[in-house]
């Protein structure tokens, strides 16, 4: 483990496992349709390259980028749109992906956007959940994992966008992240 990682939260083998699953589980409920699925960069990048590949279903993908984090590991509140869908979403089955729900704001601002385009069905999948984390009521309809709250890395997650390349799911050291 790199020195700057106090533990493994999510192993390689287990993230396997849980993509599996949750790829078929989005198949099975969407059965004879399409979806749209749209991942939040960057964080979302490595889980969703990992779920279209387990989802069996007729699909297209389309990416919007938001930021609050910034270079913190505190989520400044403040949303901004900083790239925009390039479909037009009306009438269509949208499946939001991200890598994390933690405040819950950043997902709530997109749900709000996104609705008003009126999509046929609007749902979301997380590969990670803080739950004791929340300034605003969210629950994904897709669910990896549930952690505890510590600011975690690997696996498309960034600090400060170093370390979304490691495999796995970790702690960050609190020292990391005081130096930076
Ligand atoms: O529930 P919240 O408290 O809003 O936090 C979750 C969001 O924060 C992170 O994005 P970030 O702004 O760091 O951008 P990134 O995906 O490019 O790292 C993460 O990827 C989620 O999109
Ligand atoms: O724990 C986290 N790690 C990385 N990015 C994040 N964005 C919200 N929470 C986190
Ligand atoms: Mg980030």
């Amino acid at each position: 483990m790199k020195k700057d990682l106090k533990k493994v939260l999510v192993t390689e083998k287990e993230i396997k496992s849980k993509i599996k699953e949750m790829g078929e589980a989005i198949s099975q409920d969407y059965q004879g349709k399409e979806i749209l699925v749209v991942g939040i960069l960057k964080g979302s990048v490595v889980f969703m390259g990992d779920l279209v590949r387990k989802i069996k279903l007729p699909l297209q993908i389309d990416f919007m980028e938001v930021s609050s984090y910034g270079k913190s590991t505190e989520s400044s509140g403040a949303v901004r749109i900083l790239k925009d869908l390039e479909t037009n979403i009306e009438g269509r089955n949208v499946l939001i992906v991200e890598d994390i729900v933690d405040t819950g704001l950043t997902l709530s601002y997109l749900v709000k956007i996104l609705k008003a385009r009126k999509p046929a069905s609007l749902k979301i999948c997380t590969f990670l959940n803080k739950p004791s984390r929340r300034k605003v009521a969210l629950e994904a309809d897709y669910n990896g994992y549930d952690i505890p709250d510590e600011f975690v890395v690997g696996y498309g997650l960034d600090f400060n966008e170093k370390y979304r390349n490691i495999p796995y799911v970790a702690v960050l050291k609190p020292e990391a992240y005081q130096k930076d």
